[in-house]
């Protein structure tokens, strides 16, 4: 480890796990670094372009959510600017508060879409909900759900499980702990954001435990975690464009890039256009969400 004096290196800490686009590292016995990075999925695959200052933004949202929700939950993150955030990862890595991740991955739910959409059709019901016979692809579901799942290996779906299935996981006592928390987390950030013109159809959140404390980690309420859709336009009965994604979408299924998202050929570098539009479409769902100005985060002259 450096010493007081040095500047902290990323390959000062053990490396612990990676997610699609996110790594974590172990700080010390309490605290972890949860770093984002500028990767960017898309149909499953990760792009073998970044998007500039895509992870400094995903880190901006989650502190500002996590302060906008702390009244309803104790959030992990000890620091957003700390001696022990190397330079070259400022402004899109956390000091985080090692917690023991509850095993569920805690998912809400206002909108049918996406595998909640599938698992209706096929059921008629999500994660056990019994849902009203006709609703249709970015339906606003009667009232919001919760609707967990099981962590999947990295690369693989969740799979949708049922709330008994997290009751025989963690226990009735906490099931309903993390039921009622992750409604009452979606329901004020739909709230905030729908007065700014963004629906949040759905949101993954995790959490986990400081000894018996409760606490809200991982990344909160980000277009890697929720799906953000524009009210402006929002139309029931079809797919609704992704805030943030449409513009890769569309040129990777799109006549240019030549890419068969059926196959599974990697999908091919993304023209720079799309990744500027993309950069300022972050920039600019951050900006509307939260009211403050990007250029205010730190790590911009990095
Ligand atoms: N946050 C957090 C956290 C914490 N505060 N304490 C202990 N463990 C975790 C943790 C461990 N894994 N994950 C899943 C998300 N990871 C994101 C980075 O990339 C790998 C996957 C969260």
């Amino acid at each position: 480890m450096a010493g007081s004096a040095q500047a902290v290196q990323l390959t000062d800490y053990r490396h612990l796990a990676s997610g699609k686009v996110r790594e974590l590292y172990e700080v010390d016995d309490e605290l972890l670094l949860l770093v984002a990075t500028d990767r960017i999925s898309a149909y499953d695959h990760v792009l073998p372009t970044g998007i500039p200052d895509k992870g400094r933004v995903l880190t901006a949202m989650s502190v500002f959510w996590f302060e906008l929700l702390a009244d309803l939950v104790p959030g992990h993150v000890v620091a957003t600017e700390d001696r022990r955030i190397p330079a070259s990862v400022r402004g899109r890595a956390l000091l985080v508060r090692r917690l023991d991740m509850v095993p569920v991955e805690c998912v809400a739910r206002g909108y049918l879409t996406g595998s909640g959409l599938a698992d209706y059709r096929s059921t008629g019901a999500v994660c056990g909900i019994t849902l009203p016979p006709g609703l249709d692809e970015a339906d606003r579901l009667p009232e919001p759900l919760f609707t967990p799942a099981a962590k999947a290996e990295l690369g693989a779906h969740d799979e949708n499980i049922g709330y008994d299935d997290v009751v025989a996981t963690v226990g009735a006592e906490r099931a309903q702990q993390l039921r009622d928390l992750t409604l009452a987390l979606y329901a004020r950030a739909a709230e905030h954001a729908a007065g700014r013109g963004v629906l949040v159809a759905d949101t993954k959140f995790e959490f986990g435990l400081d000894g018996h404390r409760m606490v809200l980690g991982d990344e909160v309420l980000t277009p890697d975690s929720s799906r953000f859709w524009p009210v402006d336009g929002y139309r029931p009965g079809r797919v609704q464009p992704s805030y943030d994604k449409q513009y890769v979408r569309d040129w990777l299924t799109g006549p240019d890039s030549g890419w068969d998202r059926r196959t599974d050929a990697p999908p091919p570098p993304l023209p720079a256009e799309v990744v500027d539009a993309t950069r300022r479409r972050y920039v600019q769902a951050y900006e509307l969400v939260t009211g403050r100005r990007f250029d205010d985060w730190p790590g911009g002259d990095a």
